[in-house]
């Protein structure tokens, strides 16, 4: 038997529509705005409020020390570069950083993507200016196009659809590779075994034989690797665009409540956690486990605000504090936000974004990050809690499978005229495939230490 949605609670969900919202596009056609949404609220989900649960159920472990989040991907996922290559290197790359932390932390890593649904950008500025031309930015393939022409930059409500189907797409192909036996853990080991032959990362090779060890220890115990041959990997994006998340919100049938289904776990971005704002207020009325991102000019104050809107039962795992300070800020920040939170008592889990607090631009021009900041961030985030006597519960991390160059430093020392190479991103600098693996045996090399 299906379980209606109680009418107020669907009134709620449009509650939104009369508060303060920033970030949204200013769409020229509001009838072809609501044929788009009319029509997405009539495809099916995306994913299963059942999932939902099952990730909050292990956000709620990470929040007690008994798991780790690692979610990684895109700043701005593109519909140009949503191919089997791109999507089978970003899996592949979160997998590998996942077996290395594994083993590092001794917990079951939880395995997020920022993937299959990452297409909506919080700019600065609403316009860009070129050469005397100022045009509306760039905010994401679901709104508007990158090409600096007034054609492309104009928000364009069919968009939203090309992401529903591009986020679907994408999400069964990471279905199939993370359930088919590609993410099977001896093949992501003998991966791994790839990168620390290289002599660029022979300080990782003492960890990596060890991690060979263990393995070998596991099947010679007789450990079941077939039943280590499908992994649980999430779907997540900032949860930005309201006339997307709106219609892809769905009434679960088992109880009656609001999911929002166009993935497992959807974050309130820094520039949108305004208290009496239209994302708070929307994603108050969501059951998924949710993230929110905190910057250095977050308050201990608003942190138990936020959670009296979004979580006022105390539910474990249904928030996810993701700080963002910056390497040079987070020793003197941190620290009296999580004592203040944690004498509150309701559980939150604490993640740590070493990307968004680091930003700045080369020499050159590129807007990029330092490898050793985004370290020292990282760091930063596991003194605070060791001395605290608090809970790291995870990294959120933009990287991608490819080898580009848009982070400076990593053992392969991309320097600013480096960056010219292979900058690619649309948004913020990501850490390549290679940066990204090295981030994950120096995270092991800083448990050790501790
Ligand atoms: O991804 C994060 C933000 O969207 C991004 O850093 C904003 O960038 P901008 O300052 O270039 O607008
Ligand atoms: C916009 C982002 O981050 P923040 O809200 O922390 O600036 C992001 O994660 O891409
Ligand atoms: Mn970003």
């Amino acid at each position: 038997m299906s379980v209606e949605a109680d009418p107020q609670v669907l009134a709620g969900l449009e509650a939104w529509r009369d508060l303060p919202v920033t970030q949204q596009p200013a769409w020229p056609d509001a009838a072809a705005l609501q044929r788009v949404t009319d029509r997405l609220a009539g495809l099916p989900p995306l994913v299963f409020a059942g999932e939902a649960d099952a990730l909050r159920g292990q956000l709620a472990a990470a929040g007690r020390g008994e798991a780790f989040l690692l979610q990684g991907g895109d700043c701005a996922e593109t519909f140009a570069e949503a191919t089997a290559d791109n999507i089978r290197g970003k899996i592949m790359t979160v997998l590998q950083m996942a077996v290395v932390l594994t083993y590092g932390a001794s917990l079951p890593v939880i395995k997020m993507g920022r993937m299959a649904g990452q297409y909506a950008k919080p700019r600065s500025s609403d316009t860009e200016t070129r050469d005397g031309v100022t045009l509306p930015a760039f905010r994401g393939d679901i709104i508007n196009g990158f090409e600096f022409t007034p054609e492309a930059r104009t928000p364009d409500p069919e968009r939203l659809l090309d992401a529903y189907h591009t986020s679907a797409s994408t999400l069964n192909l990471i279905r199939a590779f993370t359930t088919g036996g590609f993410a099977s853990l001896l093949r992501v080991h003998e991966w791994n075994r790839g990168f620390t032959a290289n002599p660029a990362y022979a300080r990782y090779e003492e960890i990596a034989a060890e991690i060979d060890r263990a393995i070998r220890f596991m099947a010679a115990c007789g450990a079941d690797f077939d039943a280590l041959r499908t992994v649980d990997f999430y779907s997540s994006h900032e949860g930005l665009l309201l006339d997307y998340e709106r219609p892809l919100t769905r009434i679960d049938s088992r109880t009656g409540l609001p999911y929002d289904c166009s993935a497992h776990f959807l974050w309130i971005g820094e520039r949108t956690r305004q208290l009496d704002g239209a994302h708070v207020d929307y994603f108050s009325r969501v059951h998924n486990p949710l993230g929110i991102k905190l910057g250095p000019t977050s308050t201990a104050d608003d942190a138990l605000r936020l959670i009296d809107k979004l979580n006022p039962s105390a539910e474990p795992g249904r928030i996810t504090f993701i700080t963002r300070m910056g390497a040079g800020k987070i020793r003197d920040l941190l620290p009296s936000l999580v004592e203040k939170v944690t004498a509150d008592g309701r559980p939150v889990t604490w993640v740590c974004d070493p990307m968004h607090g680091n930003g700045i631009t080369s020499a050159s021009g590129y807007k990029t990050r330092r490898f050793s900041d985004v370290m020292d961030e990282v760091a930063g985030f596991f003194e605070v809690h060791r001395a605290l006597g608090t809970v790291p519960g995870g990294l959120h991390m933009e990287l991608t499978g490819d080898d580009v160059t848009e982070v400076l430093g990593g053992a392969e020392e991309i320097d600013d005229a480096g960056l010219a190479r292979r900058y690619e991103t649309l948004v913020d600098p990501r850490l390549n495939h290679q940066q990204s693996l090295e981030l994950a045996f120096q995270v092991v090399e800083l448990l050790r230490r501790s």
